[in-house]
């Protein structure tokens, strides 16, 4: 069977310059994902991962590139147009208690993308919606957490569960593309399993992609279809997950890879 690849976005050239920094954070990055497809980017620390995807998510400027989403040119877009096109892609970063308001209950954490526009409903919700009560007992039914968490705080759950309730809250707006940012790194080893068969199961049912950001080789093998390897802001390497034993691979890469075997 032959798969049609659709690029969902599509980055060339980027480039970010931190003043007060010698050298790029990025420098001439390009990357392509497609309708369903999980990039994985891995790299040592301070090799520009984050920054490239804050760089996606329009968090933060570039000094060169374009990015196009959704067929858009998503790098220039403003105010109105660019929150519209924000709404289709997702993210989740590494710290759920950081991206967690601890005033906040766990629906109205969930809620809050919804609660601000109140016209989106995610098509993934089954009908009839009578309450907010109801979309948020599915959304937690989505991540596999039980309704009677939606009382409680966030200091009342554990990391795992936490980070299952940002994941609720990446998808409620369903976003065709999901950053996700070291989203296991500061979990334990089961949680980490746990959620990352959990993200697996939910590209799966939700047909989403993932530009799947970690340190950790293992981990971005066993969630991409493809892997960029990052370096000083670069991309030193790129290949289909199921190359990356090919005995081509960047020096760097190989030593990423030496460190994954042992
Ligand atoms: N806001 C900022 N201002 C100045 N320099 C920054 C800023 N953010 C990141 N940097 C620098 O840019 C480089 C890339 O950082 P970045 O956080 O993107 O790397 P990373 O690969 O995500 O690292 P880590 O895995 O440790 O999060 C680093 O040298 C970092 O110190």
């Amino acid at each position: 069977m032959t798969t049609t690849f659709t690029p969902i976005l599509k980055a060339d050239h980027l480039t970010k310059i931190y003043s007060d920094r010698p050298t790029p954070a990025l420098s001439d990055v390009s990357l392509t994902i497609g309708k369903g497809e999980c990039v994985g980017i891995v790299g040592e620390s301070g090799s520009g991962k984050s920054t490239l995807a804050r760089c996606l998510l329009r968090l933060e400027s570039l000094d060169q590139g374009t990015i196009e989403f959704r067929q858009q040119l998503y790098h220039s877009l403003k105010g109105h147009s660019l929150r519209q096109a924000r709404q289709h892609i997702g993210a989740v970063f590494q710290h759920p208690t950081a991206a967690l308001n601890p005033k906040l209950t766990i629906i109205d954490s969930l809620m809050e993308p919804l609660d601000l526009q109140p016209s989106l409903r995610p098509s993934f919700i089954s009908q009839p919606i009578r309450n907010r009560e109801q979309i948020a007992t599915q959304l937690l039914e989505y991540v596999q957490l039980p309704t009677k968490l939606l009382s409680a705080y966030p200091h009342e759950l554990s990391g795992g569960q936490k980070q299952r309730v940002t994941i609720a809250r990446a998808i409620s707006t369903e976003p065709d593309l999901i950053i996700l940012d070291e989203p296991t790194a500061s979990l334990d080893v089961t949680s980490q399993a746990a959620v990352l068969k959990l993200l697996q199961e939910l590209q799966q049912s939700l047909h989403l992609s993932y530009l799947f950001i970690s340190h950790d080789l293992a981990a971005v093998y066993q969630m991409s279809d493809r892997i960029l390897v990052m370096r000083h802001g670069q991309v030193v390497d790129q290949f289909a997950s199921n190359d990356l034993y090919h005995e081509e691979r960047h020096e760097y890469t190989a030593s990423l890879l030496d460190v994954f075997l042992a």
